[in-house]
């Protein structure tokens, strides 16, 4: 079973903030979902955690689900091939994952996992668990339960958010970056330890297997895409927030 965790942010907004806050502008007390989709390296997951804090917000890495339940699979020999059995894993596992911008956790069965979830290992083998569709309903069903149970304002990232986890979300964005520009941010991330083909392998790669499930590559109608090619961190952020501030106003 999946939980939301307890240190979950439920922060609300006082009224009293000042007009400079950069939640200032929202309809306070409403309830504000924040979807946002995109390819690997594209930023997804260190913009939408900052976004979040800075909304007061819950924030779900639907990725690091996908990725516990291959670390299970690979842990309690599950032929990753067997479609059958990668669904049963999914279904399953006991998992948790903290909705707190500020503490990234995930345990299975109370191990923790955060770590190794991010392993070369588990990063090469995940399509594999993305790409079983009986896995991914699973999965799409723990994370509307913990979109619903966050509270007032969460946000969301993955591949599928904005089309199929939370097609309703009152602000959806397709998150992109050229792929010269998601290479460079991954080789960065890694140190520069990798070479161009593994990190092809990670980024390119990766992303043409799961595309064969799911579209992240285009919006679907009503997303708002967000092209950071050109921008660093903070303008992205701010830029996010911004769309946040139009759509959601
Ligand atoms: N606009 C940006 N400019 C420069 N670097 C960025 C930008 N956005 C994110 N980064 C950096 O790029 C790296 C990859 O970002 P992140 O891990 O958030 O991508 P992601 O889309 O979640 O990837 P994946 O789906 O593979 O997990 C991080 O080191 C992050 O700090
Ligand atoms: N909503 C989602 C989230 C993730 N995936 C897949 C695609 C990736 O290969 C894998 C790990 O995601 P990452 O941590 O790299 O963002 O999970 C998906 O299919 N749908």
């Amino acid at each position: 079973m999946t939980q939301a965790s307890a240190e979950t942010t439920q922060t609300d907004v006082t009224g009293k903030s000042a007009s400079s806050s950069p939640f200032s502008g929202f309809r306070l007390g409403k309830s504000l979902v924040v979807a946002i989709d995109g390819p690997s390296g594209s930023g997804k997951s260190s913009v939408s955690r900052e976004v979040a804090r800075r909304l007061r917000a819950a924030y779900l890495d639907t990725g690091a689900m996908y990725r516990a339940v291959t670390l299970h699979c690979i842990a309690t020999g599950v032929d990753l091939h067997d479609g059958a059995a990668v669904e049963a894993a999914a279904r399953d596992i006991e998992l948790f994952i903290s909705t707190s911008p500020d503490r990234e956790s995930v345990t299975i069965a109370g191990d923790d996992v955060t770590a190794a979830i991010r392993e070369p290992g588990v990063s090469s083998s995940v399509s594999a668990v993305a790409t079983t569709m009986g896995a991914r309903a699973e999965l799409i069903r723990r994370q509307r339960a913990l979109i619903a149970g966050a509270g007032h304002r969460i946000v969301a990232e993955g591949r599928d958010i904005t089309t199929v986890v939370a097609p309703d979300a009152e602000v959806r964005i397709l998150l992109t970056a050229s792929e010269e520009a998601r290479l460079r941010r991954r080789g960065d991330q890694l140190g520069g330890t990798q070479t161009d083909a593994q990190l092809r392998r990670q980024v390119t790669e990766r992303d043409a297997k799961d595309s064969a499930v799911v579209n992240f590559q285009q919006a679907a109608d009503g997303v708002v895409t967000l092209d950071s090619s050109d921008l660093d961190f903070e303008q992205t952020v701010s830029a996010v927030l911004g769309i946040v501030r139009t759509v959601a106003h």
